[in-house]
C-alpha cells in the first residue's frame, strides 16, 4: 500500500467511527429520553449512586447533604463551549448540578483541542454543544444536560436565561459580555463572569446581593481596536483550564449561599508567575445605566451597535482599500509566483506565526505593529529601493494586511513608488483558491 492508499484508508475508517459514533450518541440520547419518562429524580433525597458519587464532597462542612440536594435542584447556563465552559461545565457536571444548559453557536475545529478539552479529534465538525452534552452525559447520567445550539442575542437572550438560576460567562467577545450583564441584571441573576488570554485570566462574579454588575464597572465599551482574540492574541489551555475550573467554584459556593463569593473583587491569575491577586472592585454605581433605581437601559439593545463590535469571533473581512491596491491570491500566484516575476512580499504576521507558515518564494517578516510604529520604515524602503518592483503584503486572513497597505501606501508614493498591494483573503485564501495542502490556523 503506497502512501496515498494509506491516507485513503485512514480517511474511511475516521468517517465510519464519525457515523457509528453518531449513531451512539442517538442511541444513548434515546435511553435518556426513556430514563427520564420513566425514572423521574427525585429531588427531596439523595439515591445510592449519588450518595456513593458526592461522598468526598458531602463530606465537607460546606456542603452536607443538604448542600448537595441544593446543587441537585440548582440549574446552571454555561454561556460559550470554548475554553472557559468546558472546564467550568466539567466540574459543574461532576459537582451534581442537576441541570446544566450548554449554549455554542460553534463547531468545534481542530485549533479548539489543544484547550477546548471536553471536545475530541472525533468531535471535529459537530456542533460544540452536542460534544459537551455527550462528554458529561457519560461522566454523570444523574443530572441533565440541556443544549441550545444558537447564537446568544438580544431576541432570545431572556426566554433562555430565566430558565436557569446561575449564569457562566464564558464567552469571547465585548458584544455578548454586555449582552449578558444586561439580561442577567433584568432577570435578577448572578453572572459568573471569566476571561483569559495569553498566559493571563480574570474572574469576577457580576449582579450578586448588591455587588456590581459589569456596566457599573466598565459604562462604555473598550475602543474596537484595544480587544484581542484568543485567535489573535494566543492562549494557553491551562490558564483557561484554571479560570473555568475558578467559574465552576463560584458558581457551586452562589448555589449553597456560601461565604466568600468574588462579588465586588476582581481575581487576577497571573499564568507566567503562577501568582493570584485580588482587587477590589468600585461598589455598585448609584447612576449605572441597567443596574441603578433609575436605569436608563430598560430593555436589551443592539450590542453590536453599542460595541461597534461583532458578538463572534468569526472572520469579518475588512474592505478598507481602493481595488488598485489589492490583488486576489490567485491573480499573485499566476502572475507573479509562477511567472518567477520580481517582487517583495511582506508578510506581516507576528514571528512565531511566520514561523509556522509561509508563502513560497522569500516573504520578509515584518510584523503589522512594527509597520503601524514606523519602527521599520527605513528597512522597507531599502528593501523596496533594492528591487523596484512590486510590493505586496500578506496576513492570515486579509485584513491586517489592508492597514499595513494603507500605512505604507503614503510612505513609498513620497518617494515616488507605486502602491503596495494587498493579498486579498491572505493565506486563508490561499488555501482555499490556490494551494489546499497549505498548513492554516
Ligand atoms: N453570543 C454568543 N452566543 C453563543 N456562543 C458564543 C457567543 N459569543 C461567544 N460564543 C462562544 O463562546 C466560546 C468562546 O470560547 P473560546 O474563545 O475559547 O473559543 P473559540 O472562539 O472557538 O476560540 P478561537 O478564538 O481560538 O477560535 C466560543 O465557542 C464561541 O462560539
Ligand atoms: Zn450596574
Amino acid at each position: 500500500m503506497d502512501e496515498t492508499e494509506g491516507e485513503t484508508e485512514i480517511e474511511v475508517l475516521e468517517d465510519d467511527i464519525r457515523t457509528l459514533r453518531k449513531q451512539l450518541r442517538k442511541k444513548v440520547q434515546q435511553l435518556k429520553a426513556l430514563k427520564n419518562t420513566f425514572q423521574k429524580n427525585c429531588v427531596t433525597r439523595l439515591n445510592n449512586d449519588e450518595i456513593a458519587r458526592y461522598s468526598r464532597q458531602i463530606i465537607l462542612s460546606e456542603i452536607g447533604v443538604q448542600g448537595q440536594l441544593k446543587l441537585k435542584k440548582a440549574s446552571v447556563l454555561v454561556v460559550g463551549a470554548g475554553g472557559l465552559g468546558c472546564p467550568s461545565a466539567l466540574y459543574l457536571a461532576g459537582a451534581g448540578i442537576g441541570r446544566i444548559g450548554v449554549l455554542d453557536y460553534d463547531e468545534v475545529e481542530l485549533t479548539n483541542l489543544h484547550r477546548q478539552l471536553l471536545h475530541t479529534e472525533a468531535t471535529v465538525g459537530f456542533s460544540k454543544v452536542d460534544s459537551v452534552q455527550a462528554r458529561l452525559e457519560e461522566l454523570n447520567s444523574q443530572i441533565e444536560i440541556q443544549t441550545h445550539h444558537t447564537q446568544l442575542t438580544s431576541d432570545n437572550a431572556n426566554a433562555i436565561i430565566e430558565r436557569y438560576d446561575v449564569i457562566v460567562d464564558a464567552t469571547d467577545n465585548v458584544a455578548t459580555r454586555y449582552l449578558l450583564n444586561d439580561a442577567c441584571v433584568m432577570l435578577r441573576k448572578p453572572l459568573v463572569s471569566g476571561s483569559a488570554l495569553q498566559l493571563e485570566g480574570q474572574l469576577t462574579v457580576y449582579n450578586y446581593r448588591g455587588g456590581p454588575c459589569y456596566r457599573c464597572l466598565f459604562p462604555t465599551p473598550p475602543p474596537p481596536a484595544s480587544v484581542t482574540n484568543c485567535g489573535d492574541g494566543g492562549v494557553l489551555g491551562a490558564v483557561t483550564g484554571v479560570i473555568g475550573a475558578l467559574q465552576a467554584l463560584e458558581t457551586i459556593k452562589i448555589i449553597l449561599s456560601n461565604e466568600g463569593v468574588l462579588s465586588g473583587r476582581l481575581l487576577l491569575f497571573d499564568g507566567q508567575q503562577s501568582a493570584f491577586r485580588n482587587l477590589k472592585l468600585r461598589p455598585k454605581k448609584p447612576s449605572c445605566a441597567v443596574c441603578s433605581d433609575t436605569p436608563t437601559v430598560t430593555k436589551l439593545i443592539d450590542y453590536e451597535q453599542f460595541c461597534r463590535m461583532k458578538a463572534t469571533d468569526k472572520d469579518s473581512a475588512l474592505s478598507l482599500l481602493p481595488p488598485s491596491h489589492r490583488i486576489s491570491v490567485r491573480d499573485y500566484h499566476d502572475g507573479w509566483v509562477v511567472e518567477g516575476r520580481l517582487h517583495l512580499l511582506i508578510d506581516v504576521r507576528g514571528a512565531n506565526e511566520f514561523e509556522m507558515c509561509q508563502l513560497p518564494g522569500t516573504p520578509v517578516n515584518i510584523p503589522l505593529a512594527d509597520i503601524l510604529n514606523d519602527k521599520r520604515t527605513d528597512e522597507i524602503l531599502s528593501l523596496v529601493a533594492q528591487s523596484p518592483s512590486e510590493v505586496f503584503v500578506v496576513c492570515r486572513r486579509g485584513n491586517d494586511s489592508q492597514l499595513a497597505v494603507r500605512h505604507l501606501e503614503p510612505l513609498l508614493r513620497t518617494r515616488s513608488l507605486g502602491p503596495p498591494r494587498d493579498l486579498i483573503g491572505g493565506l486563508h485564501a490561499w488555501k482555499n483558491t490556490v494551494d489546499p495542502n497549505f498548513p492554516i490556523y
